[in-house]
């Protein structure tokens, strides 16, 4: 659904095709996953992803107490921010042009968003952007998905399946630690989830007297720990990475030439663990950070 834009945030017809320099004449989009942990952007030229990043959640008690025209210019300032912050790292070549060298004129460009989120109420402080496009489920060409799937699993799904090949198993390495398979006709198969690496790490810290925070360790940890940090260490990374394997080897069983990709922020310690104690169901992984912005990219047409 478009939200009709006010004419406030309109663009000059002078500066209508802002980012021309670096794209030729692709419309530039942005796209915003909203995963349980964190913010995650890509910028779009046309179908070509540029670039992603992250960033926090908003702070939606903050966010309430504006009137719908100011939530509205948040918005597009934290969208034009963000991209300028990137820039100015020179991870992304913007040109010079006033939209994006006059902080007075920021607040004129709202550059399409494409929403993809599995936070309701981070979605709902979206929804006051002038240009947003929220991305559901019967849009996706994907067979088989249940009411409730999670669009960000559906989403990297089809977009490692249209990168990679099908069928495909998608590993999510987020908050929550997710298995997404589909097969050749690209067909939901099914899936698991379980808390991720992080979440296992916090909610012991959270929910017990005596067990400290800790974080992930840099390599695999010694199995039989003798001191609490490195208990928690072993029992959640050798439970988390048999299991990866298990399910890895099952789907292999299902489908011998399956492609696996391995997305999410956790994914490159996963990644590590299971390659230093599993090296057979290691080999052959691809690292996919950008997954969900794959799938993103096949709806970027006609929004
Ligand atoms: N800078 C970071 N901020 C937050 N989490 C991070 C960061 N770098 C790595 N992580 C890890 O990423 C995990 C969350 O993965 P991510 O894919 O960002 O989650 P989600 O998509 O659910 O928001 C956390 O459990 C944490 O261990
Ligand atoms: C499983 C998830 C919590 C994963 O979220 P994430 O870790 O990426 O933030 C999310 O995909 C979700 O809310 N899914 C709905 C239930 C389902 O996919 O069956
Ligand atoms: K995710």
């Amino acid at each position: 659904m478009k939200n009709s834009i006010p004419d406030k945030f309109r663009l000059p017809a002078s500066t209508d095709n802002i980012t021309s320099g670096f794209t030729g004449n692709a419309q530039i989009k942005i796209a915003l996953a909203i995963g349980n942990s964190r913010l995650h952007w890509g910028l779009f030229a046309g179908k070509t992803l540029q670039k992603t990043w992250d960033t926090e959640h908003l702070n939606a008690d903050a966010v309430s107490r504006f009137s719908e025209e100011e939530k509205a210019e948040y918005l597009v300032q934290i969208v034009m921010r963000s991209i300028e912050e990137i820039s100015s790292q020179n991870l992304l070549c913007l040109p010079a042009t006033p939209a994006f060298s006059n902080p007075d004129t920021l607040s004129l460009v709202p550059l399409p968003l494409i929403l993809a989120s599995v936070v309701t109420q981070q979605t709902a402080i979206w929804q006051s952007y002038p240009d947003v496009r929220i991305i559901t489920l019967d849009q996706l060409p994907i067979g088989g998905l249940y009411p409730t799937l999670g669009i960000d699993r559906a989403l990297a799904v089809l977009g490692a399946g249209n990168q990679l090949g099908w069928p495909v198993l998608l590993i999510d390495a987020g908050t929550a630690l997710t298995f997404t398979g589909a097969d050749v006709n690209r067909y939901l198969v099914g899936g698991a989830i379980l808390p991720g690496l992080g979440l296992q790490l916090s909610s012991l810290g959270k929910k017990t007297a005596a067990l400290p925070l800790v974080n992930l360790p840099q390599n695999l940890p010694h199995r039989w720990a003798t001191d609490t940090a490195g208990a928690i260490q072993s029992g959640v990374v050798y439970a988390t990475v048999a299991g990866v394997r298990d399910f890895i080897e099952d789907w292999r069983c299902l489908f011998p030439d399956s492609k696996i990709a391995v997305t999410g922020g956790d994914r490159t310690m996963l990644l590590k663990y299971l390659t230093a104690s599993f090296p057979d169901t290691a080999a052959g992984l691809i690292d996919a950070p950008e997954a969900i912005f794959w799938g993103i990219s096949l709806l970027t047409v006609d929004c």
